[in-house]
């Protein structure tokens, strides 16, 4: 099985999937990109490096059983995609926190109040492969025991559903 974990950077893909108890293995497929020159060029004015999605999908080519933890992730073949989802409000505290800049922070913060990632994710693998869940407020652990869930077949598929005016 392949399970996607995707969400706009922030939503906590790293800190969850460090949580987790699964015989999946979990490629945090930014520091794969890095660590295998897998991009095509640098973004300079983001500071950034843009993937080369046909070179990660061959390094993952042959790879089963993986849980792929990125903001790309659902632009890739998977059977169940998991997207965190975190307040902008929050989604912006925990961006400058970590040090990004504050403009990256914002950018970031607005892509998720207008659910850029869900509508990609639902786009590209349709609403049933599709599990969303709200970090906003919670522990890394809570959230890592709802992905074992989707792991698990314990949950049922959601899109859309988490609301953002809970937290104005
Ligand atoms: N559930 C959470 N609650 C509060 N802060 C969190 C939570 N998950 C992650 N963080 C913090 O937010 C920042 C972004 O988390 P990270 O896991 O790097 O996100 P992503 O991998 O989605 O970009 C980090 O500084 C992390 O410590």
């Amino acid at each position: 099985m392949r399970v996607a974990v995707t969400g706009t950077p922030g939503t906590g893909k790293t800190t969850a999937t460090e949580h987790l108890d699964t015989d999946l293995d979990i490629v945090h497929l930014n520091d794969v990109i890095q660590e295998e020159d897998l991009y095509t060029e640098v973004d300079e004015a983001r500071d950034s490096k843009v993937a080369d999605l046909d070179a990660v999908r061959d390094w993952l080519d042959g790879r089963e059983d993986v849980l792929v933890e990125s903001h790309l992730s659902h632009l890739l073949d998977a059977d169940r995609v998991v997207v965190l989802r975190c307040a902008p409000g929050e989604l912006e505290r925990r961006l400058i926190e970590r040090g990004e800049p504050s403009e990256k922070a914002e950018e970031n913060a607005e892509s998720e109040a207008l659910d850029v990632i869900l509508s990609e994710t639902v786009r590209d693998h349709g609403k049933p492969n599709v599990y969303e869940i709200d970090t906003t407020d919670r522990d890394p652990a809570a959230v890592a025991d709802d992905i074992e869930a989707v792991l698990a077949g314990d949950r049922d598929p959601s899109a859309g559903e988490v609301d953002f005016t809970e937290y104005l």
